[in-house]
């Protein structure tokens, strides 16, 4: 199974079933994209900032739903198979994707399974087990958590360093050497999980080591 990245920045999601499943859903992903849950009741969770509409729509009403919210990705989580079904057609003949949360993945045009996903900004890790066992991917998910402490830090330092170097015209050999060095720098991990300690000091001193005259911060 591959990973593919999805970027919801400014688009619009829209969840059927507002059960503890929807809630899960419209949580992940409210954190970028607008989310609408329809749903005649809604489980006693948190749904982010997702719009809860109080509705039941039926298999031939889904598709108005669809049309009315135009979303890229419809989330199908009731506990009706049928209305399901429903929304993924209405889905997939609007051209959105469809994540079921009731089958082990779908292996149609278009279907998409959630990861187990975990964040530091703007590093995100995700697990899959290929629908076989959702739990293990929770326990894996937590698991990797604690190893991730720092990795957002890293990714905007070297990131910068990335463009700086660029930018000070260093050669593509010499630039990808001082940037493979730097992201598996212990010193300059020890400071990222550090507070008060000074990580860009550290990578300048490695950076000096590996580029030498070429490098001047
Ligand atoms: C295929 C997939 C489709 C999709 O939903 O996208 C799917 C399908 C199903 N899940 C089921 C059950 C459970 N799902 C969880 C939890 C999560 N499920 C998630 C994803 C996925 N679940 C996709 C595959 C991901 C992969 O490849 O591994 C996670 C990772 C992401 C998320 O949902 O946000 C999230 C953890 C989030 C986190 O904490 O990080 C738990 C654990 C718990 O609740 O504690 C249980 C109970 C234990 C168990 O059954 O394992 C059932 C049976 C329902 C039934 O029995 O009726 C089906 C349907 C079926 O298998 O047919
Ligand atoms: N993917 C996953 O991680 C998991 C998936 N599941 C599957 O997902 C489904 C949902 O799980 P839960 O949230 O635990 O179930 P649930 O029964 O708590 O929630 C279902 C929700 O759908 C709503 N609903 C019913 N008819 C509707 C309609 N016509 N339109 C919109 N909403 C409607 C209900 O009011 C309820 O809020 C289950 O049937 C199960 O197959 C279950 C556990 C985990």
């Amino acid at each position: 199974m591959a990973l593919l990245a999805h970027d919801f920045t400014g688009e619009t999601v829209l969840v059927f079933g507002g059960g503890r499943v929807g809630a899960r859903k419209a949580r992940g992903f409210a954190e970028e994209a607008a989310v609408v849950v329809v749903s005649p009741e809604f489980a006693d969770a948190a749904f982010g900032d997702a719009a809860l509409v109080r509705a039941a729509p039926g298999p031939d009403d889904v598709r108005e739903w669809v049309a009315r919210a135009d979303p890229v990705l419809v989330v199908a989580a009731t506990d009706s198979e049928t209305v399901n079904d429903a929304a993924a057609a209405a889905a997939r003949d609007h051209g959105a994707l469809v994540n079921r949360a009731d089958e082990s993945g779908g292996r149609r045009a278009g279907s998409v399974t959630v990861p187990a996903t975990v964040e530091d900004d703007p590093v995100t890790v995700a697990v899959s087990t290929g629908g076989a066992s959702p739990a293990l991917a929770k326990h894996l998910r937590e698991r990797i958590g604690d190893e991730l402490a720092g990795a957002g830090g890293m990714a905007d330092l070297s990131g910068e360093v990335r463009a700086e170097l660029k930018a000070a015209g260093v050669p593509p050999a010499d630039r990808r050497r001082a940037v493979r060095r730097l992201v598996r720098a212990p010193s300059v991990w020890k400071a990222l999980r550090t507070r008060g300690a000074n990580p860009r000091q550290q990578a300048e001193v490695v950076l000096a080591d590996e580029l030498g005259e070429q490098y001047s911060p």
